[in-house]
């Protein structure tokens, strides 16, 4: 079996493209189920397109072998783009996905709806030994609900309501949301590359 590395520890991401990769019949392999040490990656890049590379070409360099890395995040309009590229550590370094929707829900507490549109970007980075970093880019536009709604998903799905939705991503079902999604998008992007990416 095929098998590409992602360079994340996020359960949620590693979740939605181990159900993506599933269908080409590829096991993607998160960063929490190597058996092999891999260094921690700081997050230093000001952009997404940054930290994505930061942490494809840091796994992929220490392994020697072709990683795929995401970095994602909400971009909401009346927030100025914020939390963008701090999405994970918006309410602190604990990478707190309650304390991050609340804080979004505060700040946007007087802001009516037609003004609460938003996106989530996914980009990806695919680092592979001796040839040039490559990047895709998906994205999902929607708009912050006034509270949280649903228990599916991960980080700020109970607060994102898709276009064309009246529900929030964690409202609907694992696949529904991998029908629409900023990730699901960008890896559509990806076709011909998967072969070179994988490895075993
Ligand atoms: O589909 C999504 N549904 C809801 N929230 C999402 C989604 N996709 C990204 N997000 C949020 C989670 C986190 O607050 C930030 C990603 O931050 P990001 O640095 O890319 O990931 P992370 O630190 O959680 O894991 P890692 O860097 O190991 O991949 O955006
Ligand atoms: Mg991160």
């Amino acid at each position: 079996m095929k098998e590409i590395v992602i360079a994340t520890k996020n359960k949620g991401k590693a979740r939605e493209f181990k159900t993506f990769f599933a269908k080409g019949n590829i096991v993607a392999k998160s960063l929490l189920e190597m058996e092999r040490f891999t260094p921690d990656i700081e997050e230093t890049g000001k952009t997404f397109e940054e930290n994505a590379a930061l942490k494809a070409e840091g796994i992929s360099r220490y392994l020697d072998i072709p990683v795929l890395a995401d970095d994602s995040g909400l971009i909401i309009d009346a927030l100025d783009g914020r939390p963008g590229v701090y999405s994970a550590r918006y309410a602190g370094e604990d990478k707190d996905d309650k304390a991050n929707m609340a804080k979004v829900l505060e700040e946007l507490k007087n802001t009516p709806m037609d003004k609460r549109t938003a996106r989530f970007i996914c980009m990806l980075a695919i680092a592979i030994p001796g040839k040039e970093t490559l990047f895709r880019t998906g994205y999902c536009e929607g708009r912050i609900a006034f509270e949280e709604m649903g228990v599916n998903g991960f980080g700020y799905d109970p607060i994102f309501i898709p276009e064309g939705y009246s529900k929030t991503l964690a409202e609907l079902l694992p696949e529904e949301k991998n029908q629409i999604s900023h990730r699901k998008n960008a890896i559509d992007q990806l076709e011909g590359l998967l072969g070179d990416l994988s490895h075993v």
